[in-house]
């Protein structure tokens, strides 16, 4: 469990990402500096701001407003591109669609994961097989989207962007977890995350009419509370509106508010089980109180789809020599999320 944290820390990972691809990289001042950094925003809260990122603030503002634009467009446009099982889930889910915690969510999402191609993983793909689903509405959004899943990621397209290609954010922020665990940088690679399967949700939340909070029912909430899946997450949220919560040790909501040319970063299930619950995937949810309808596009970056996850060696013994969680694998976890999502 988290603890119990009031705020949550903001960490500027510029000095990670320039070291990033040395072997030597722990021992740089600069680094060990982040390194620590992490490994506090990890034990504390399981969620922590990055700034110094790289990623272009106009792409990350673009994406966000490309998103809004679909979800002004009439419903009959959205359904074009309707999430059903038979498209391995992805795709456009209306309001009240996703459920969590056995209440509909007030949000609608387009999902997409890294595609799978039909056999790639036998029957524990099957469930997800299938290429995204892209709007033809506003026109240029696959272009965008795929742009911007790139620099989280760190695949080699990058069409518009190309003088940041080397972005690899996500990989980069795992190698720095990595450390901070007492591991290697290279702990999230090969077998575990070196085939990182990626999940982006573009999601809508409506605002409330007269903007009083007050008048909140259970059915208004935006995102009932939950864990994410993977590894990390990366939420590029409006700059405007102070809807993210997180729960404390106690209990308490604590509010992640915007923070201009940073990402909201938390740690998934996955993480949670190879570090030995040394890090944990924290509850939070979504609230929209305010008047204005708000637009999160978030990036998740998850094992290999295939990994098997248990808990490492070397963060059983620093938990003195006790094992407290099981095997799991990703995709498994993955597809039990996904089947039961849904409406
Ligand atoms: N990939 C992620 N994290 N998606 C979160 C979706 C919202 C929570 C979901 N209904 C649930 O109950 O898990
Ligand atoms: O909208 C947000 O700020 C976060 C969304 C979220 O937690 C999720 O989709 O898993
Ligand atoms: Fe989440």
């Amino acid at each position: 469990m988290a603890t119990d944290f009031k705020s949550i820390p903001i960490i500027d990972i510029g000095p990670l990402l320039s070291k990033s691809d040395d072997p030597d990289m722990g021992s740089d001042p600069g680094v060990a500096q982040v390194v620590e950094q992490l490994d506090l925003a990890c034990r504390e809260a399981g969620f922590f701001y990055v700034k110094g990122h790289g990623v272009p603030d106009p792409l990350v503002k673009e994406v966000r407003s490309i998103a809004r634009k679909f979800f002004h467009l009439p419903y009959e446009e959205k359904l074009k591109i309707k999430m059903t099982p038979e498209a391995g889930y992805r795709g456009y889910q209306r309001l009240g669609e996703n459920i969590t915690k056995g209440v509909p969510d007030l949000h609608e999402a387009i999902d997409c994961y890294t595609e799978i191609k039909p056999g790639r993983y036998g029957a524990l793909g099957k469930p997800m097989e299938g290429p995204n689903q892209w709007p033809q509405h506003p026109p240029n959004y696959k272009e965008l989207m795929e742009e911007y899943i790139s620099l989280c990621t760190g695949m080699i397209f990058c069409p518009l962007f190309t003088f940041v290609c080397s972005s690899e954010l996500s990989r980069k922020i795992m190698r720095g977890i990595g450390l901070a665990l007492g591991g290697s940088p290279s702990e999230f690679e090969g077998d575990r995350a070196g085939e990182a399967f990626w999940v982006t949700r573009i999601i809508g939340y409506p605002g409330v009419p007269d903007a009083n909070g007050d008048n909140k029912t259970d059915n208004d909430v935006g995102c009932e509370a939950h864990t994410d899946y993977g590894l990390l997450t990366l939420v590029n949220q409006d700059d405007d509106i102070t809807a993210l919560q997180v729960k404390n040790l106690s209990g308490e909501w604590i509010s992640a508010p915007p923070i201009p040319g940073t990402f909201v970063c938390n740690i998934g299930d996955m993480l949670k089980i190879w570090s030995n619950s040394l890090y944990e995937s924290t509850l939070h949810r979504v609230v929209n109180n305010n008047a204005k309808y708000r637009v999160c596009v978030a990036y998740f970056y998850e094992p290999n789809y295939d990994a098997i996850v248990e808990p490492l060696d070397f963060c059983i013994q620093k938990s003195g020599g006790v094992r407290k969680l099981g095997k799991s694998v990703y995709g498994e976890h993955l597809v039990s999320k996904v089947q039961t999502n849904f409406a």
